[in-house]
């Protein structure tokens, strides 16, 4: 069937559903070469339409194995090719089986170049994915709809849960955490008590954690104001490692100010700058919001910058014990240069 995304600037691209479901969504693009599987079942993209940049996709299949979540939680997703014929000894089904069983609505044979481009020039911005015989004004009631805010409460477990054996007791606050991070730190010696993200800081203080987790997790961290009260009480008491999320709740934690990029770094292959060692790694990204360094406490440190346009991609308090990066270290997809981040929050667990 033909379908269409309709921009809410107006511009329209047209293709082929996989399913007539319509979609709403913030629309952002991926340019990541491999991973699509990874990045399909990140439950950061909540709310999100994925345009995926690079031209084919589904041609290695899916594996259970790898998906970061039991689900994807993206609105929609925006392919080119979307290969048919995998080819990979471990796949397990087509991405088209998976899309459909999962009823992500889908349009592929499009121009995602064109997508990129208007992305790239008016900045991220609402779109519906809809048959292309639809009403235009059913369009644009559908466009008109409000998008969730509270994303966070989509993705978050409903329960505690408890993860691993390893000799570190950590207390992770989930808010969508992908699920390489969590088995990260189950592989660094590190056991879990995995909490829903609006848990109070006492109750998480309670288990006595040898050290504090705050994961990645979806939509802007304004909209978290429970949880960052939360985290304030946190600060200090325990060393604290955040990532993406995480990294921004820290930092909003402390005074310092979030803000909007125009089109957000998704993608495997960002450079980020070691600020300490020079040394630049290319890392795995997945953000729309970052932490304005400008706005940062004095005596917090500068430890990454993004190479591309300067923003902040880690800081340290070394007054409350705690880093954090807006990058992904556990990678999934991407590069796992940056693996040694679990390592070295072990070590702060450690007293080292
Ligand atoms: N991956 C994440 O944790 C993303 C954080 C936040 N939702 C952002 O888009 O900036």
């Amino acid at each position: 069937m033909r379908g269409c995304l309709v921009l809410e600037n107006g511009q329209k691209f047209y293709g082929q559903l996989l399913m007539d479901e319509p979609a709403v969504g913030e629309v952002v693009f991926n340019t990541g070469m491999t991973g699509y599987e990874e990045t399909f079942t990140d439950p950061s993209y909540a709310g999100q339409i994925i345009t995926m940049t690079y031209p084919l996709i589904g041609n290695y299949g899916t594996l259970k194995d790898i998906q970061q979540a039991d689900r994807p939680y993206a609105a929609g997703f925006i392919l080119s090719e979307l290969c048919d014929r995998p080819s990979n000894w471990q796949n397990e089904g087509t991405l088209a089986s998976f899309i459909m069983t999962h009823r992500i609505p889908c349009l592929y044979g499009v121009d995602t170049r064109a997508i990129t481009r208007a992305i790239r020039s008016h900045g991220v911005m609402k779109g519906v994915i809809v048959p292309e015989h639809m009403a235009d004004a059913d369009v644009q009631s559908l466009l008109a709809t409000p998008l969730e805010t509270l994303l966070v409460k989509q993705v978050t477990p409903k329960s505690v849960r408890k993860m691993g054996d390893g000799r570190f007791h950590v207390a992770v606050m989930d808010f969508g955490a992908k699920a390489n991070i969590l088995k990260s730190l189950v592989k660094n010696d590190c056991r879990l008590t995995v909490f829903p993200a609006y848990t109070k800081a006492e109750e998480v203080l309670a288990v006595n954690p040898d050290g504090i987790f705050l994961s990645n997790g979806p939509g802007d961290p304004q909209d978290l104001p429970e949880v960052i009260a939360e985290v304030k009480k946190l600060i200090g008491k325990k060393p604290i490692f955040g990532i993406c999320l995480g990294h921004q709740l820290l930092g909003l934690s402390v005074g310092a100010k979030s803000r909007k990029l125009a089109f957000g770094h998704r993608g495997a292959n960002h450079p980020v700058k070691d600020v300490k060692t020079g040394r630049v790694y290319i890392t795995s990204q997945n953000h729309g919001y970052v932490i304005d360094e400008a706005t940062l406490p004095s005596d917090a440190i500068v430890t990454h910058v993004n190479l591309h346009d300067n923003t902040l991609e880690g800081f340290a308090y070394p007054k409350y014990n705690f880093f954090c990066v807006q990058y992904h270290p556990e990678a999934s997809p991407g590069p796992t240069d940056n693996l040694y981040l679990f390592e070295q929050f072990v070590s702060m667990m450690e007293g080292k």
